[in-house]
């Protein structure tokens, strides 16, 4: 379990992290979503022992970060932002250095280095130095000496950043393996990474929460859940045709081919009487689609005007 209670950080002037408290349960990945400088790293630093806070305290695994930081600290694995330090190390050496870091020895650390070795598929690039890797195996090699101790919790921020699709797709289905058996709170500023791998979701904005929910109640926000969309060859006949329709709210037509979006009153737009109206009006049209909803409208609605200055 992680806990942030009330956490407050103040550099200088500007307070990053007003008030922030949360819970993340074993089994849970949470997502800790904000737009730039919102103070999500500067969160994540606090509970994992990097920077004391102004005031508020976090636990991890029911020990405190501030007051018993080594049973925090074993409890915790951390994936910092960015690449791993000690980049003209291999990961060999640079696994074994976290090793002695961690007081592993014996059969326990040659076992674990073995273990995170071939969970990360590290074999390929065992002896070449971590800063000739791509970002996909640094990204790696990171999470590797997270994991390392083989701690219950982890913490990592922005693990997808600066990667490509691919191997944005195979850390997150590393995240999704690694959170089975443990607590996993993750920052992020992509929302499609919230769908892929997270239970829950925290928004923040400067500095304070503005949103607790699953990615379902978030998608519930957008005035796209319960829309329909299509393309009609006469769009303007379309709207014609559905205007006044039980059920239907409005229209929007967007995208680079025009797709006519059809928005729900209450109850999800009916999607065979959208199209059973349309052919009884003679409208050609093609797509018709049921919209799920879209995270980007409702992260956008929940940010607005919340922009670090
Ligand atoms: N050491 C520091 N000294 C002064 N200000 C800082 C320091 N670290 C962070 N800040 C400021 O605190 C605010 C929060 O920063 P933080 O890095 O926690 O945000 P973030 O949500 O992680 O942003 P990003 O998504 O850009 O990484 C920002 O305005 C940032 O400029």
């Amino acid at each position: 379990m992680i806990e942030a209670h009330a956490l407050h950080k103040r550099y200088g002037r500007l307070l990053a992290v007003d008030g922030i408290s949360f819970k993340v349960e074993p089994g849970e990945v949470l997502g800790f979503l904000g737009p730039n400088g919102a103070g999500k790293s500067t969160t994540m630093k606090m509970i994992a022992g990097f920077l004391a806070p102004t005031s508020g305290s976090a636990k991890v695994c029911g020990h405190d970060v501030q007051t018993q930081p080594m049973g925090a600290r074993r409890s915790l694995g951390y994936l910092p932002e960015g690449a791993p330090g000690y980049g003209e190390m291999s990961p060999d050496g640079f696994l074994r250095f976290i090793a002695d870091v961690r007081g592993l020895a014996g059969d326990r650390r040659h076992g674990r280095i073995a273990a995170v070795r071939s969970r990360l598929q590290l074999d390929g690039v065992w002896e070449q130095p971590i800063d000739t890797l791509s970002k996909g195996y640094k990204r790696r090699v990171g999470l590797a000496a997270a994991i390392l101790h083989d701690p219950p919790a982890l913490v990592l921020d922005e693990p997808t950043d600066g990667l490509d699709p691919n191997q944005k797709h195979e850390v997150r289905t590393l995240i999704r393996e690694l959170a089975r058996e443990r607590t996993v709170l993750l920052s992020t500023h992509i929302l499609e990474e919230v769908e892929a791998v997270c239970s829950r979701a925290i928004i923040v904005a400067r500095g304070r929460v503005l949103a607790d929910a699953t990615p379902a109640e978030l998608l519930a926000r957008s005035r796209y859940q319960g829309a329909v969309s299509l393309l009609a060859e006469d769009s303007i006949a379309a709207r014609a045709a559905l205007d006044g329709m039980p059920g239907v709210s409005g229209f929007h037509q967007e995208g680079p081919d025009g797709r006519l979006y059809v928005f729900p009153q209450g109850r999800p737009v009916p999607l065979d009487a959208v199209g059973e109206r349309l052919r009884q009006r003679g409208v050609a049209f093609r797509g018709l689609q049921p919209e799920r909803g879209r995270l980007d409208e409702v992260f956008r609605a929940i940010t607005a005007g919340e922009e670090a200055a």
